[in-house]
Order: C-alpha cells, then structure tokens, then sequence
C-alpha cells in the first residue's frame, strides 16, 4: 500500500524579476518561493494502477519524482506499507522503479549492456539478471536492437529500453512518467500491455499521463492534480458521479475548471 498524505513542495525563486512576473498569472508563487505542491495525497493498494492526471505544469512530475524519493517534500509523508519513504531512502530505492523523463542510460553501450549495469547496480545475482533479461526482451519486444548500441535507437527504442531498466530489479512498485510520450502506436501498445502484465502481476503502478484512453484502459483509480493540489482521488466512475458528466473527458475538464470547489475524493 503506497499512501502520499499532504505532501507539498516549494521550489526558490531565484530571478526576482521572473518572480514578479510569474506571481502575477500563477498564485502558486508565494514570497519567492513557487510552491509546486500543495497537501497532496492519494493512495494505491497492492495492484491497483493508479493514474496521476493534471494539465501541463500541474506539478505531476513533481509529484512523482517525490514518490520516487528523488525529491524531498517541505512537509507531508509518502508510506510504503507504513515505512516513511524519505527517512528510509536506500531501502525504498531498493523497491521502486522508476521511468523518468530522462531516460539516464548511456549512449556508448548497446541495451543490454546498460540493463546489465544497471542490474548490477541493483544487485540482481547474474543468474537472475539473465532469466529477467529474456522475459523483458520477451515483454518488451527488445529482440531486434537489444544489441545494439544505445545512441542509434529511435524514441521508442529508448523507452522500451528505459523501461527495461526500471524494472531490471523486479520492484514492488513501478512509477512510470508519461510512459508512451512520444511513442508510435504499436510501441504504444508495447508500454501499456506491459502495465497490464504488472498488474496481473500484482504490482502496483503510479503513472502520469495525457491520454485519457489509457486512462480508461488501465487505470483503478485516478489522481488529478491541479495548480499542484489534489483536485480528485478516486475511481472513475466516481469521478462521473461526483461531476455528473458521464464522458471522462469532459468530467475531467469540469473538475480543473472549478478552482473553488473543495477537494474531492471519491472513497468510501
Ligand atoms: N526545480 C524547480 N524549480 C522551480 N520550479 C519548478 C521546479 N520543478 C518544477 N517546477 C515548477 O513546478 C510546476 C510543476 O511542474 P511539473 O513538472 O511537476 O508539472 P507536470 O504536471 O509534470 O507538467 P507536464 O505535464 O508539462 O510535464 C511547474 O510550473 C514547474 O515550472
């Protein structure tokens, strides 16, 4: 069970100019701080896919770079089955997989010779290390350019090969950052088949997304951020109930149009 429990984040200001400029359109800013995240909390149980929703700028990558413990939160706690992830950092990492924007994997070596460090790094046995290499090539249709050098792959390759990574370790929980930007359709359809694997799996996974098909897809239940507050948490279908719009779409929209409306949450 991961529980996020008011989190919030503010980042300094260092441009006193751009301080004043930003303040004016965006009430996050505050003093010279810009605060990114503001009390947000949402949970996801062995399992569940839960998707984090939110315009650009929303404060989702915030959001899951602090679940990742790359970012320390000013205040609030993320629990890994009761265990505060940011006082416990390494053992954590240990558990988590994380896909981030940038894919930190290194040009000059082929795809398996990045999974095989990063493997390492981990500390997964050889042994280990081959047995999961054959299933991700499998899952992850790598086959083709597994060995073959990093900087000649095309986007999707990239992700393929950056998802791979993330989850080299087996982790008990995978945290995916826009997973399929950028992707054509069928590597598309590689990534989110590949959620679904996860998921029978029992793995809990935390992803960002635009697409509201994969949404509905995947998706147990929704998070959704706006102007780095938690706007909603719950299924779906509550989600519709609550803002009556039966289109997610349109519920969606409706829900980040209503600056004053109070947060919602659609658990029993
Ligand atoms: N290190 C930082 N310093 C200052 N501001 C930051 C920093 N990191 C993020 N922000 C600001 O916090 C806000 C939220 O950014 P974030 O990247 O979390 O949004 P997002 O929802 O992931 O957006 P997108 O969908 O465009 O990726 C943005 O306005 C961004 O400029």
């Amino acid at each position: 069970m991961i529980e996020v429990n008011n989190v919030s984040k503010h980042f300094p200001l260092k441009d006193a100019k751009l301080v004043n400029q930003v303040a004016k359109s965006d009430p996050r800013v505050k003093g010279r701080h810009f605060h990114a995240l503001n009390n947000v909390s949402f949970h996801c149980k062995q399992g569940e896919v839960l998707g984090l929703l939110g315009a650009n700028g929303a404060g989702k990558t915030s959001m899951l770079r602090t679940l990742s413990t790359a970012l320390q939160p000013n205040s609030g706690q993320v629990l890994y089955d009761g265990l505060d992830a940011h006082k416990n950092k390494l053992a954590i990492r240990k558990q988590i997989g994380f896909l981030s924007g940038s894919t930190g994997l290194y040009e000059r070596l082929t795809g398996r010779e990045n999974l095989a460090y990063f493997a390492q790094l981990f500390g997964v046995e050889k042994q280990q290390f081959n047995g999961r290499l054959e299933q991700l090539i499998e899952q992850l249709d790598l086959a083709k350019f597994i060995d073959r050098r990093f900087v000649d792959y095309s986007t999707g390759m990239k992700q393929k090969i950056a998802i791979a990574r993330a989850v080299i370790h087996e982790p008990k929980l995978v945290i995916l950052d826009e997973p399929t930007t950028g992707l054509d359709i069928a590597a598309s359809e590689v990534v989110l088949s590949f959620i679904e694997k996860l998921k029978q799996q029992g793995v809990p996974v935390i992803f960002s997304t635009h697409h509201l098909a994969e949404v509905e897809r995947l998706c147990d239940r929704i998070c959704v951020i706006h102007q780095g507050q938690t706007c909603f948490e719950g299924t779906i279908q509550e989600l519709t109930q609550y803002t009556q719009q039966t289109i997610l779409q349109q519920a969606i929209l409706s829900i980040m149009a209503d600056d004053n409306q109070p947060i919602a949450s659609g658990e029993e």
